[in-house]
């Protein structure tokens, strides 16, 4: 199913996930197409998070739930650990569901993961944090209040500064896990901007449930169903020209 001609990112080979003894993804074979968007879509619980999680490796929170097979990043299989938990998540960066900024002002909210990886000097941390906000059309709201609080701001605004904390490491990866659910049209309208923005410079993979968004925004577009990759191509093909009558239910509307 790796139709994508572009130069793949990610490469996900024979790739198995299981929580306990729940078989949660079911022999996945895609690939990532870098400097792409690339839109999992398919029913609640079809496993379209935890694919997503696996590319950094985020299930290693949890010691009941395991991976087989491989995931290739860089020329690494980062499904057998080759590599720090800490490099990969700085290199595969992630947003989540709801905003989640931490309990610290906008300015340390950004500086915080830098200063994790980077040894840098006041000057060269601030310029980081302007340029992250700036990437994530933040900055012109925020300039002016930097050691205000994460939480007083927006919605819409506390996500855009989880993308900015995301970017502010200079990952190469972009996860997104439904990242617009609980915004409002405007707000979705400007995330789904930056997306477009962003792909210049990033791989991006996004969770999404709305089928409009994955059209609107996505180059590469998965449809999963009970933990199988139903079918994978470019999004245009698959909401034109599905080859899977399921694929074509589900995206007119027609699944259940
Ligand atoms: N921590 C967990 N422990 C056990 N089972 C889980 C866990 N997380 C998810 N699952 C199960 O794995 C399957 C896939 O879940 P996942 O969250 O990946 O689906 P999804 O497609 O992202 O769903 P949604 O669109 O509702 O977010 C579901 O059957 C779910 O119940």
């Amino acid at each position: 199913m790796s139709d994508t001609t572009m130069a793949p990112k990610i490469e996900v080979k024979n790739f198995n996930f299981y929580y306990g003894a729940f078989h949660a993804l079911k022999n996945i074979n895609l690939s990532i197409a870098e400097n792409k968007v690339t839109a999992f879509i398919g029913p609640s619980g079809c496993g379209k998070s935890t694919l997503l999680r696996t590319f950094n490796r985020m299930y290693e929170l949890y010691g009941e739930q395991r991976a087989e097979g491989e995931i290739w990043l860089d020329g690494e299989n980062i499904v057998t650990k080759t590599e720090g938990v800490d490099r990969l998540r700085s290199k595969v960066g992630m947003v989540f569901q709801r905003p989640t900024p931490f309990p610290m002002s906008i300015y340390d909210n950004i500086a915080y993961g830098v200063r994790l990886f980077e040894n840098l000097s006041k000057a060269e941390l601030d310029e980081r944090v302007e340029w992250a906000l700036k990437q994530a059309a933040l900055w012109s709201d925020v300039k002016d209040k930097l050691q205000a609080s994460g939480f007083a701001l927006s919605g819409g605004q506390q996500q855009r500064l989880c993308i900015a904390r995301a970017i502010a490491v200079k990952p190469e990866v972009l996860l997104l896990d439904e990242p617009c659910s609980a915004l409002d049209p405007i707000s979705t309208a400007k995330i789904e901007n930056l997306i477009d923005e962003l792909k210049k410079d990033y791989t991006v993979v996004i969770v999404t449930h709305s089928m409009q968004q994955a059209a609107r925004i996505s180059d590469f577009t998965a449809y999963m169903y009970l933990g199988e990759l139903i079918e994978f191509g470019p999004t245009e093909m698959m909401f034109t020209h599905p080859t899977k009558k399921a694929t074509e239910d589900y995206i007119t509307g027609r699944f259940g």
